[in-house]
């Protein structure tokens, strides 16, 4: 006989994983299933947070070799290990995958490891990953089950010398020419990564600019940094194939005046982005309708599929695909299957591209601002005035505030900066309470921040800004 779960969530990611441990402080019985041998999902295991060890340790190792000198510091002979900081990247995920493990503990969530299967809206089976099958029945099923890279379709993975994100997350030395295929997020933080660490890193871009995304202004700022720390960009450039030979490969691409690039390397990471994963869910099983060209799973206001019983959170349904995003609709989707008004402010899901600097955002681009007609007005602030970033040595970037003309509502806050990461909550929170600029302007910052700049550059959509 099927164990019996009021819900039985698909996928032990970050939108998987929260929504279980929502569902069960809510009291319900649940079980979750997961076909790697850890839980935590690509964010965990072979994203969001390997990727920030990396980009943590390698931010110090070019602290120590560029930038220690400057402050007095001399630290001789300086050495990497590379299977160390790998090893240490390891630890980091290994130590949050099982947290994720004592929290299903804490919370009585049977974790399932195995891959599962809609057999009707109720029902799955789950080929364990020990061997056999187990059936389970469930009142409601969330299918959690995330994303994938997009390969290019000239270009296939190899694992070895074409790779995704998961592999350049572990190369086992340090590449001497990495070849970046797309200048978006994952394409400059793991270029950026390498770089660091001593390769040389050269990224392709099909459009006109990096971060394609983000504020023009503010995306145009973090290209000529990366230029300065020696990145080399290939922008409106079309790839258009690669001989792999071994362990080395030619990539070619054709440059927007029509001429030939031919560049040598020893490794092609493609980060053209990512796509929805349901793969082996069996969805046409239960009737669950799929997107045929996103491969997305359609979800009304209250994430339900078109089957009453079958729901879908995270990267698998609309939206941007980052993990914050994903927990936050876990969390209102339990609360609403419990019968309580869960909800997710869309207009307030911050992004960060974690090179250094930072580049930070919430709400609406200048660039979008224009082109819906809406009035505005602009209040910018550079680091190089602002007392901490001086001390640490870390002037580059500023802070753009964009608030509505006639209200002074908050519309949108980018940063490019220090642990502008960090520094973009207040901005969420403010939006979030439909504060103004005036509104960041009047309270209160510690001196000396960095978060100093954020309330000087609300103060200068007023032009009153105190230090420039
Ligand atoms: C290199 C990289 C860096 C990133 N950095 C960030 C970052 O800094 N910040 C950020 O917000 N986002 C980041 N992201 C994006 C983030 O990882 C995703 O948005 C997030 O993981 C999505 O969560 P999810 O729960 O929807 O899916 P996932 O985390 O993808 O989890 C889905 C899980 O479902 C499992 N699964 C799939 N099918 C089945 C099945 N049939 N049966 C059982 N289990 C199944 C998978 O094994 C997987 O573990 C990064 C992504 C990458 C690749
Ligand atoms: N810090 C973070 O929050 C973080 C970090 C990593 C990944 N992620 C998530 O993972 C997703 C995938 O990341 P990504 O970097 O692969 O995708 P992306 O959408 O961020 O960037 C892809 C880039 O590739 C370019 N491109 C597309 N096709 C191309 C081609 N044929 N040739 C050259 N360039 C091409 C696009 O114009 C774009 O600039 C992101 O959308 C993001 O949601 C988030």
């Amino acid at each position: 006989m099927a164990e019996r779960y009021d819900l039985v969530v698909v996928g032990a990611g970050p939108g998987g994983y929260v929504a279980a441990i929502r569902a069960a402080q809510l009291g319900m019985k649940v079980a979750c299933v997961e076909k790697r041998s850890d839980l935590g999902g690509t964010c965990l295991n072979i994203g969001c947070i390997p990727s920030k060890a990396l980009l943590d340790s390698s931010e110090l190792y070019h602290l120590a070799k560029e930038r220690f000198s400057k402050h007095g510091i001399k630290v001789g002979s300086l050495a990497l290990d590379v299977p160390a900081m790998l090893k240490r990247k390891d630890e980091v995920v290994k130590g949050l995958t099982d947290g994720v493990r004592y929290l299903f503990r804490k919370n009585k969530i049977e974790p399932i490891f195995g891959a599962a299967k809609l057999t009707s809206p109720t029902t799955l089976q789950v080929a364990k990953n020990e061997g056999g099958t187990v059936d389970l029945e469930a009142g409601h099923i969330l299918l959690a089950t995330g994303s994938e890279p997009t390969p290019l379709p000239f270009l296939p993975f190899d694992g070895k010398t074409v790779v995704s994100s998961t592999e350049a997350l572990c190369f086992d030395k340090v590449p001497e020419h990495l070849v970046v295929i797309g200048g978006g997020v994952i394409g400059l933080e793991l270029g950026s990564v390498w770089k660091r660490l001593g390769a040389k890193v050269t990224v392709i871009e099909f459009l006109p600019r990096i971060v394609p995304t983000a504020d023009l202004e503010m995306g145009a700022l973090l290209h000529k940094s990366l230029v300065k720390q020696g990145l080399e960009f290939h922008l409106e450039t079309k790839v258009t194939g690669a001989k792999v030979e071994g362990a080395k490969a030619t990539v070619t691409a054709q440059t927007k005046d029509g001429k030939t690039l031919s560049v040598p390397c020893d490794k092609i990471l493609v980060a053209v982005g990512r796509r929805a994963y349901s793969e082996g869910l069996d969805l046409a099983k239960a009737g669950v309708t799929v997107d045929a060209r996103t491969g997305k799973v359609a979800v009304d206001g209250r994430f339900r599929t078109n089957v009453p019983t079958i729901s879908a959170i995270g990267d698998l349904i609309d939206g941007p695909m980052l993990a914050h995003k994903a927990e936050d609709e876990g969390v209102a989707f339990a609360e609403i299957l419990a019968g309580k008004s869960g909800h997710v402010d869309y207009n307030t899901i911050p992004n960060v591209v974690y090179t250094w600097p930072e580049l930070a955002s919430v709400g609406q681009t200048e660039e979008q601002l224009k082109e819906q007609g809406v009035g505005y007005r602009v209040g910018k602030f550079p680091f190089l005035a602002n007392g901490r970033a001086k001390a640490m040595d870390e002037t580059e970037g500023l802070v753009k505030i964009l608030a509505d003309a006639k209200t002074d509502r908050v519309l949108g806050v980018h940063i490019l900066g220090p642990r502008a990461s960090d520094l973009i909550s207040e901005a969420v929170t403010v939006m979030e309470f439909a504060g103004s600029s005036e509104d960041i302007a009047r309270i209160c910052h510690a001196h000396p921040t960095l978060s100093e700049a954020v309330r000087e550059a609300a103060l200068a959509v007023d032009k009153r800004a105190i230090h420039s």
